[in-house]
């Protein structure tokens, strides 16, 4: 599903990234961890095409992606990857369902289908109630569960999240690491999670570990 090979990365004179290496199969749950300035973010961000290594090579689903023009790019990410962060960036000024929508009005699918969908994953995550209610007026859980929502309405077949829970509290934050081994059940999703969170890391299926910028396991 993603295969990355001698990924290097550096800002200015500093190397982040050393020549990662690493290959997620379709399914999985893989979880990033490792200290502080180890580079997982610095790899997340490259592996979601968010950013572009300076060397290295990344295929998703067999598409080389170094080889996409950044218009391609666009619209490959907004097709096949979902994003979840610590800090949501659910826009302030639109409720719970029209933040889900935007990532598929983006992709150009019709505004029915888009709006049946939402509704549906909204009530999936428990939040049928709060369909309308503005980010401010929803709790820090509920916020993260619309942001899963978002991710999802493209039905990305790959999800990255850097620190999903790192803003939730225990309750929360495993609810939520329930929902993606839910989501990995009922719909076959492959995700792979930078996370400080010990319990979430143990529920993955692979743990791996970086330091200053290699993957040591
Ligand atoms: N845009 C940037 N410009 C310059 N340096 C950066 C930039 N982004 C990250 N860095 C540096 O790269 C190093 C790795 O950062 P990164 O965020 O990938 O680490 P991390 O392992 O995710 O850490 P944390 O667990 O604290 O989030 C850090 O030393 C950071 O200061």
């Amino acid at each position: 599903m993603l295969k990355a090979t001698a990924i290097n990365k550096s800002y200015g004179q500093l190397q982040i990234l050393k020549g990662v290496d690493i290959e997620v199969n379709k399914g999985e749950i893989v979880t990033i961890v490792g200290a502080s300035g180890a580079g997982k973010s610095t790899l997340l961000n490259i592996l979601g095409t968010l950013d572009r290594p300076d060397s290295g090579q990344l295929f998703i689903n067999d598409v080389e992606l170094n080889k996409l023009s950044n218009k391609n790019l666009s619209s490959f990410r907004n097709r096949e990857i979902g994003f979840i962060f610590q800090f949501h960036h659910l826009l302030a000024e639109f409720d719970a369902i029209e933040n889900v929508c935007i990532p598929a009005y983006i992709a150009g699918t019709s505004r029915h289908e888009v709006e049946k969908r939402a509704a549906e994953l909204l009530d999936l995550l428990g939040l049928s109630h709060r369909l309308h209610h503005k980010p401010s007026t929803l709790s820090g859980g509920e916020q993260q569960r619309v942001a899963v929502a978002r991710a999802l309405i493209n039905n990305p077949a790959l999800i990255f999240a850097d620190e999903p829970s790192g803003n939730l509290d225990s309750q929360n934050a495993r609810e939520l690491h329930e929902l993606f081994i839910k989501l990995r059940k009922d719909f076959n999703q492959t995700f792979v999670i930078v996370t400080h969170n010990e319990d979430l890391a143990n529920l993955s299926d692979r743990k791996v570990m970086m330091v200053d910028g290699l993957i040591v396991q």
